[in-house]
């Protein structure tokens, strides 16, 4: 129990509830995301779980509901792979909410097979990285009325390996889907580097997120790290261990001076040299803005 303990990482101290505050999670059926749900809204948030699957959304709610005993807990579909889809969340939830005050980015794929995503996309860099790219751009006023706001991105401890190959940015030359992973990670913390500095005296930040090595379906792709995930499970935090630190980005007070950092075991944690470029978070952004059709100055 002592060695779990120590694997187990931080826990987000702040007792902080949540009534009146509305928060949308992506990918939130399963997972690190379910986790995020459930404490969010056991602090009294409505909560937006945005996910592909409406059927297994509402069971993920229900269960949720029924634990939390809040009642404010809805499903959306969102799929992250397709722009179409997710400009009509995007649409709906500004029609029926006026107010957005954590948005997070939880929604990943791992390892998956070479494809591409309705638009034409690698899978990793679409649904990982342009989704969520193009998700927070639309419902970034939304965030910007409600302030104080924040805006979580779950990265990972992947973006130490990862490059930008911006002369293959798709894998159309050369594909690896642990690059095209680790890519899209590194993307994540760029991201959030460059939205932090755009975001700078609006009330919103944001934050980049390695959740530690969680036992989830983040895996399915693999069998190998399946199968590794399972002979170190001592060593594999569970997924409500896994949501403490996006719980602490979304939560913790005076956190806004660390606007655009990486955090990992609820501490402010450093990044990879490449994560920070300055002149490769522009111009990652600037080639976002472009594939996406979207200027976001
Ligand atoms: N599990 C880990 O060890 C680990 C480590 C580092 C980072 N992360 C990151 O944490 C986040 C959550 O992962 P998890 O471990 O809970 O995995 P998970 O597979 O349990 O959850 C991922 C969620 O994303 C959803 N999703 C996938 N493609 C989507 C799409 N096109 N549109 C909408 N939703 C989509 C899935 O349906 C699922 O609900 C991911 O961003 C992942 O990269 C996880």
């Amino acid at each position: 129990p002592s060695i779990r303990k120590f694997f187990a990482g931080g826990v987000c101290q702040t007792n902080i509830q949540l009534p009146g505050k509305v928060v949308v999670i992506t990918g939130a059926n399963t997972g690190i995301g379910k986790e995020t749900a459930r404490e969010l809204a056991r602090r009294g948030a409505r909560v937006y779980i945005a996910c592909r699957d409406i059927l297994k959304g509402e069971s993920a709610a229900s269960e949720i509901r029924a634990d939390t005993k809040n009642s404010q807990v809805l499903v959306r579909k969102l799929d992250l792979s397709d722009t179409k889809s997710i400009r009509a969340f995007a649409e709906g939830f500004l029609a029926e909410e006026k107010q957005l005050h954590i948005l997070i980015n939880n929604a990943g794929v791992m390892l998956c097979p070479q494809s591409k995503t309705a638009d034409g996309f690698e899978t990793h860099l679409g649904v990982n990285h342009l989704g969520h790219f193009l998700l927070t751009y639309l419902l970034l006023e939304r965030l910007k009325e409600s302030a104080p706001a924040r805006v979580v991105n779950l990265a990972s401890v992947a973006h130490y390996v990862g490059k930008i190959r911006f002369h293959d940015l798709q894998g159309e030359k050369y594909y690896c889907s642990s690059f095209a992973y680790c890519q899209s990670k590194l993307a994540n913390v760029l991201f959030t580097r460059e939205l932090a500095k755009r975001l700078q005296g609006t009330g919103v930040t944001t934050y980049a997120v390695h959740p530690g090595i969680v036992s989830s379906e983040l895996v399915r792709h693999s069998f190998l790290l399946c199968l590794l995930w399972r002979l170190f499970s001592v060593f594999v935090k569970s997924a409500r261990e896994g949501a403490q630190t996006s719980l602490h980005c979304a939560l913790a007070e005076g956190l806004e001076p660390l606007s655009g950092k990486y955090f990992s075991d609820c501490k402010r944690t450093w990044v990879s040299p490449r994560a920070r470029n300055n002149k490769t978070a522009q111009r990652l952004w600037n080639v976002s803005c472009e594939l996406l059709g979207i200027q976001w100055e």
